[in-house]
């Protein structure tokens, strides 16, 4: 039931800096073969180039490609063809890419939530579309979705940041009721801060209360962060929330199993008849 990491392809958005690259570096590590996806070929070269001291064999690639994944559905498509074509399948996605903004709601541009909604929610959505038609087909797949503890709980000045976390969190668990049947695995992540580029450049506009709410816990390490994330995604686990809602969840996952059940039944009867 686990996936297994050598020769699968992992694709990871925002796999060039912070946590999406200790993510790639992690199941480099395992012997995966890697597509980045981030917009600046710059630091998609310098990521690649670092990826690549941990591999464990010849055949393994770190494919590049920059595309903004939050702005054209069929730019996202087409970039994801091209990897399938060079790496095969894509056996696992990880959402990565996004960023945090913080300030109190009176004080942040109306054009800030727009911008983290479509970089964090439709920035999973897209690549995720991609992806999801094959990983049913073939009956393999795993999409990881990265949220925040931002994602868990509203907190001072991330009104439009934990907003846009909050969403991915709905849209996991629609989607695993709906490709569970098809043996593919939806995880969300929800780290905690983590020390990263992206954490520096938002520590450089924080309000004080978030700044003081934010140091009531420690910083991790984007490597332990990583780590965690892949293990969970490859051996799916179930939180204490998911074992209490699982009463209800199993008589859901068996509607949709009967109704999956039900309509290959009629496609078959309407090829031979
Ligand atoms: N660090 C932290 O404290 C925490 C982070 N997170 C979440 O983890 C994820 C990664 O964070 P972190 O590692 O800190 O971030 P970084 O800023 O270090 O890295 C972000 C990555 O995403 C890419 N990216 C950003 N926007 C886009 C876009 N529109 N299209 C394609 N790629 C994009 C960046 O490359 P480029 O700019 O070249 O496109 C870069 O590779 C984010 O979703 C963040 O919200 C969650 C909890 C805590
Ligand atoms: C069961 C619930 C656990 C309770 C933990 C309480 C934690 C409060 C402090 C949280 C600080 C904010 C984290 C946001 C991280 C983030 O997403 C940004 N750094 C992104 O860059």
């Amino acid at each position: 039931k686990p996936l297994a990491l050598p020769g699968a392809h992992v694709v990871v958005t925002g796999g060039s800096s912070g946590i999406g690259k200790c993510i790639a570096i992690e199941c480099y590590k395992q012997g995966a073969f890697i597509t980045l996806v981030a917009r600046n070929e710059d630091k998609l070269l310098q990521a690649k180039k670092e990826i690549e001291k941990h591999s464990i064999n010849d055949k393994q690639v770190v494919l590049c490609i920059s595309v903004d994944v939050s702005q054209d559905y069929n730019q996202v498509e087409n970039v994801i063809k091209q990897a399938q074509e060079k790496l095969g399948p894509v056996d696992m996605l990880v959402n990565c890419a996004g960023m945090a903004v913080s300030g109190k709601f009176e004080d942040l541009e109306v054009s800030t939530f727009e911008r983290l909604m479509s970089i964090n929610y439709l920035g999973s959505v897209y690549p995720s579309r991609a992806v999801i038609t094959t990983m049913k087909e073939r009956r393999v797949g795993r999409i990881v979705f990265v949220s925040s503890q931002a994602g868990q709980l509203g907190l001072f000045g991330f009104t439009a940041y934990s907003a846009s976390k909050f969403a991915i969190r709905g849209l996991a668990e629609a989607l695993q009721m709906e490709v569970k049947p098809y043996n593919v695995y939806i995880t969300v992540a929800y780290p905690p801060d983590t020390d990263t580029p992206g954490f520096a450049e938002e520590n450089r506009t924080k309000p004080l209360e978030t700044r003081l709410i934010s140091e009531t816990t420690s910083v991790c390490k984007p490597e332990q962060v990583a780590k965690q994330i892949v293990k969970d995604a490859i051996v799916v686990t179930m939180g204490l929330f998911r074992t209490i809602a699982l009463f209800y969840l199993g008589s859901f996952d068996s509607i949709v199993r009967r109704c999956m059940m039900q309509r290959e039944k009629s496609e078959i009867a309407n090829k031979t008849a």
